[in-house]
């Protein structure tokens, strides 16, 4: 029997990672190629006419799956009844920008986005963030949508672990779907920690097999760090398309599972596991099951790790407390 259709929320639909992920969704590979969806997308009034472009592209295409389209600048609609929300909708980072500049903007903008969602999205509904500051945002949404339950709120470090996987197999000369276990552990900003003490290629361990503990200690860490960076440099616009990819990655697990003996990085509610502080949202590694994340436990941190995991929780609390402080 025909699944019923997943409402799926893209809010800033109608910009450049936007215009990336609907058909990716409306496609199934989000969700599955045998799951209909109807897409909800919101953006702002000046972005109405290419919203609506969006749209028109989406009927063109004549996706089996896609079973009907809601584009609107209006929130509330937008947010009626969905069953995934995909933050996209933000004030993205320029070339020569930090995160922190667009704090306020983008407080202002989850505050609000919390509400509608929490008031009209339907029960259980899974958000993920992507917007920057990612992880920051995903905890202002937390804040003032607190009947939406703290594990359903996520935010994307699933780029930045694709990348680590990336890196790692163009290093070996080995395919990137044999890297298994890789972790970005804090926030998604420069001061993430990649980290693959425990990652393994084909079972075995990668520093094993990589031999050059300077490379993965300084080398390989700042270019995943700075891979946004990079992209941004070279494209004069921040990763579209590997970060539709890897939100659907994120989603897919999540919903779905993550395959036996693997796990993934997910921005996720700090219950204070490997002492990082409680109440933040902190990439850890995840494993999904019947729709729930369940953070790995008693992986092993040694001294370099510890600092590296101290140092991005740091920054993660001065940007709370920077998010706050535009609250008031
Ligand atoms: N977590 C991650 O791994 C990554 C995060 N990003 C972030 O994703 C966000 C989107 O990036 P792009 O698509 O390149 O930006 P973009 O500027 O092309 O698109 C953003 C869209 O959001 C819309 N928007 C602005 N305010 C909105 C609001 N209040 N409600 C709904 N829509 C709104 C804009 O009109 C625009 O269409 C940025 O914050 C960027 O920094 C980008 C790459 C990776
Ligand atoms: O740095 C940015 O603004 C874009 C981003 O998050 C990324 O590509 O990881």
């Amino acid at each position: 029997m025909a699944k019923d259709p997943v409402r799926v929320l893209v809010t800033g639909a109608a910009g450049q990672i936007g215009y990336a992920l609907v058909p990716m969704i409306a496609r199934g590979i989000m969700l599955g190629a045998d799951q209909p969806v109807i897409l909800h997308m919101l953006d702002i009034p000046p972005a109405a006419e290419a919203l609506n472009g969006v749209k028109m592209e989406l009927v063109d295409a004549a996706f089996p799956l896609l079973k009907g389209v809601v584009a609107t600048t209006d929130a509330v609609e937008a947010c009626t009844g969905v069953n995934v929300a995909v933050m996209v909708g933000g004030f993205p980072r320029k070339e020569g920008m930090e995160r922190k500049d667009v704090m306020s903007k983008n407080v202002s903008i989850y505050k609000s986005q919390a509400s509608a969602l929490e008031k009209h999205a339907a029960a259980n509904c899974k958000v993920l963030v992507v917007a920057n500051p990612a992880n920051t945002n995903a905890l202002i949404l937390k804040e003032f949508a607190p009947s939406i339950p703290e594990k359903n709120i996520t935010c994307l470090t699933r780029l930045d672990h694709n990348r680590a996987l990336g890196q790692i197999s163009e290093k070996l000369g080995v395919q990137v779907s044999d890297v298994k276990n890789v972790i970005i552990w804090g926030n998604h900003s420069s001061t993430q920690y990649p980290d693959v003490t425990h990652a393994t290629v084909g079972g075995k361990p990668v520093p094993e097999l990589i031999k050059d503990d300077e490379w993965l200690k300084s080398g390989f860490i700042s270019t995943v760090q700075q891979r946004g960076a990079a992209i941004i440099k070279a494209r004069k616009l921040s990763s579209a398309l590997s970060a539709a990819s890897s939100a659907c990655d994120h989603i897919r697990d999540w919903v779905c599972g993550t395959p036996e003996g693997t796990w993934v990085s997910m921005g996720v509610y700090s219950d204070g596991s490997y002492n990082v502080p409680a109440g933040l949202i902190y990439s850890f590694p995840v494993t999904c099951r019947n729709g729930e994340w369940t953070i790995v436990q008693d992986l092993s941190i040694d001294e370099f790790s510890r600092k590296k995991l101290d140092l991005t929780a740091e920054e993660l609390s001065e940007e709370k407390a920077l998010a706050y402080s535009c609250l008031s």
